[in-house]
């Protein structure tokens, strides 16, 4: 497992009791979402000038949050900041006390998280000579991103044909710092729920469904976004109601040693 939780901001004059409250949500989806990553948990934001903050430790969500950092790097949320994302991290591959390891995770110009884990990663970096910092196999997901966004937006369509070598589970949120206002959303074969708020002009995702239903607590005006599998959103800080969707896809494969039919090695 893992959990992704976040909100994607849309362009709003937020007064700070809303700013406040948003922050808030996020918190209790990140504490809500520990239970799918007890290893390690972090946040990181991405502001519309391309500024950056990341912060992760190999503990639990409940423990993160009282960190100074933490707490620094959630004030510092405002009407510039694209998006919110953070992360609980079950290890699959790369020790969590080697924090590279641990997520959101940075490649190059991109940020993002990933939940599933890419069982070909190894060969593949070889294969592509992506550089890699880290032993966690998702940073593949990222370097390729960034490999393809060699003038700030990630080309979507090179980032798919690439993906499409990947073997594994994935669902994973990224964006480029050279194109803060545009968030990439992968929902593969990993849960991703998704709900839209019109006033608050934000997006919410979380790996369950019930992170977000605890963090809303019965507020109005939430909609579900359905999204299928396979599915890469592009979402906009522009207006995030204007939201493109296309298919990508990979090899999924539930475990580790068991191919899935009609695929060699
Ligand atoms: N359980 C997961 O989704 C883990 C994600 C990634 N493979 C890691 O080890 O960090």
């Amino acid at each position: 497992m893992c959990g992704q939780v976040g909100i994607i901001f849309g362009r709003k004059r937020r007064r700070p009791d809303e700013r406040d409250y948003l922050r808030e949500v996020f918190i209790r989806m990140l504490l809500h979402s520990e239970e799918r990553g007890p290893h390690a948990s972090g946040l990181a934001w991405l502001k519309t000038d391309g500024s950056h903050r990341i912060f992760k430790r190999p503990m639990r969500a409940h423990e993160l949050v009282y960190e100074k950092p933490f707490q620094e790097l959630l004030g510092q949320v405002d009407n510039k900041t694209s998006i919110l994302m953070g992360h609980t991290r079950w290890r699959t591959r790369g020790n969590e006390f080697n924090n590279r390891n641990n997520h959101p995770i940075r490649a190059g110009i991109v940020i993002g998280t990933h939940n599933g884990t890419i069982y070909n990663a190894d060969h593949l970096f070889r294969r592509l000579g992506l550089p890699r910092y880290a032993e966690v196999d998702s940073e593949l997901i990222f370097r390729l991103a960034d490999r393809f966004a060699p003038e700030g937006p990630i080309d979507q369509e090179c980032l798919k044909k690439a993906l499409a070598l990947c073997r594994g589970q994935m669902s994973a949120v990224l964006a480029s710092k050279l194109d803060p206002g545009t968030i990439a959303v992968l929902k593969g074969n990993k849960p991703l729920c998704l709900r839209i708020h019109r006033q608050h002009r934000v997006v919410l995702y979380a790996s369950d469904d019930a992170f977000i239903d605890f963090a809303v607590d019965n507020e109005k005006g939430w909609r579900e976004l359905e999204v299928p599998p396979m599915t890469m959103l592009t979402i906009r800080h522009e207006d995030v109601r204007a939201i493109k969707n296309s298919e990508f896809r990979f090899i999924p494969q539930e475990r580790k040693g068991t191919l899935p039919e009609g695929v060699n090695a």
